[in-house]
């Protein structure tokens, strides 16, 4: 991958949200490029800001409840200087949005082929007859049995899968260069989520769009995003190919989530859960480390730095002055390892 490849380029991005008049970082100054043809997952618990970050691309925040800096390069143009105007010619053409409830994406009242129809009625010529064929080529796309039956169907005809499936047929009728998905599957069964990614990855081969997926599943992502990016209150806590970050994780934050995964070796087990919860933006401690009232029994003086994003392998980033100091235990705990493990950290 090379500069020439970036599609998406966010610098310094910082997103704030007031409560009680005063505004609080939900992004907090953070920065990341998305290449051309890659499936970037963001991954973090609930509350951690990743929604807040694709919102942010999209352009979709209050202005009255939202403050936003930095930059968001898109195709050369920072979209966070655009006009409504301007966004509105690039939401839904060149970055288009799938959301996690397909039912209040949904129009109930509209037949799903026109829903899909509405798109490249506002971004392109096409003629009402070309459009018609457009839509029902994507239904098949989308791997919708019937296409031209289910063209003319009501959302509430069809399957959570079937809707989800349509949602994702409209984010691809313009073909956008990205698509932002946000929990794409949390509503749906096992089954069908595993179908819905498989479709997501064939897109993404076939189109070769760029795809932001968010969600709090470290599972949904591992084989299909091909770089990972993990979010702890608001910041990026690493970042790394998806195959690196599986074989070796550095942040003991990464460490956990990965740690309360089912997976072969633990089946039967109960699984664990990270202990604490994510602070609310206006209890956030943002001195030092922000992880560590989560981790037990570890050293104060670790921790008083505030850690920076740092590259410690090729591609591999980490935001820890003492990841290798961490280990997880039994129980998902973050407990202290060797102290002649303490990374030094330049
Ligand atoms: N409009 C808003 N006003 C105030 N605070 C907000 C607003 N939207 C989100 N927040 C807060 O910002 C933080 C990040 O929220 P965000 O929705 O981005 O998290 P998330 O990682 O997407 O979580 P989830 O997995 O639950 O969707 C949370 O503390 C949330 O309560
Ligand atoms: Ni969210």
């Amino acid at each position: 991958m090379s500069n020439d490849d970036i599609l998406l380029q966010v610098e310094d991005l910082t997103t704030s949200f007031r409560i009680d008049d005063q505004y609080y970082p939900a992004n907090d100054h953070i920065n990341l490029d998305v290449y051309e043809n890659e499936i970037v997952a963001i991954v973090g618990e609930s509350g951690c800001g990743k929604s807040a970050f694709g919102h942010s691309i999209m352009g979709m925040h209050s202005q009255e409840q939202t403050k936003i800096s930095g930059k968001i390069h898109f195709k050369g143009a920072d979209l966070l200087s655009y006009s409504n105007t301007q966004l509105n010619k690039v939401r839904g053409k060149e970055i288009s949005m799938i959301f996690q409830d397909p039912l209040t994406a949904l129009n109930p009242l509209m037949i799903v082929g026109k829903q899909i129809e509405e798109g490249m009625k506002y971004h392109t010529k096409l003629s009402k007859n070309k459009r018609k064929q457009k839509a029902i080529e994507i239904l098949s796309e989308v791997k919708i049995p019937q296409p031209e039956r289910v063209y003319s169907q009501y959302p509430h005809e069809l399957s959570g899968g079937m809707r989800q499936r349509i949602v994702i047929a409209i984010a691809i009728a313009c073909e956008p260069s990205l698509i932002i998905a946000d929990e794409p599957t949390t509503a749906l069964d096992v089954t069908i989520q595993a179908r819905i990614i498989d479709l997501l990855k064939e897109l993404k081969r076939r189109m070769k769009t760029s795809i932001i997926l968010i969600t709090h599943d470290l599972g949904v992502v591992s084989e299909m995003a091909d770089r990972i990016a993990v979010m702890y209150t608001g910041e990026f806590v690493e970042i790394g190919e998806t195959k690196n970050f599986l074989k070796n994780p550095l942040h003991p934050y990464s460490k956990s989530l990965l740690h309360s995964l089912p997976s072969k070796n633990n089946q039967g087990e109960k699984l664990h859960v990270i202990k604490g919860v994510v602070p609310s933006l206006n209890h956030l401690q943002r001195q030092g480390c922000r992880f560590k009232p989560r981790m037990s029994g570890t050293d104060d003086s670790i921790h008083e730095e505030t850690p920076t994003l740092r590259e410690v392998e090729k591609g591999h980033w980490v935001r820890c002055t003492c990841y290798k100091h961490f280990q997880i235990d039994n129980h998902n705990q973050v407990v202290e390892g060797e102290k002649d493990d303490v990374f030094q950290g330049q």
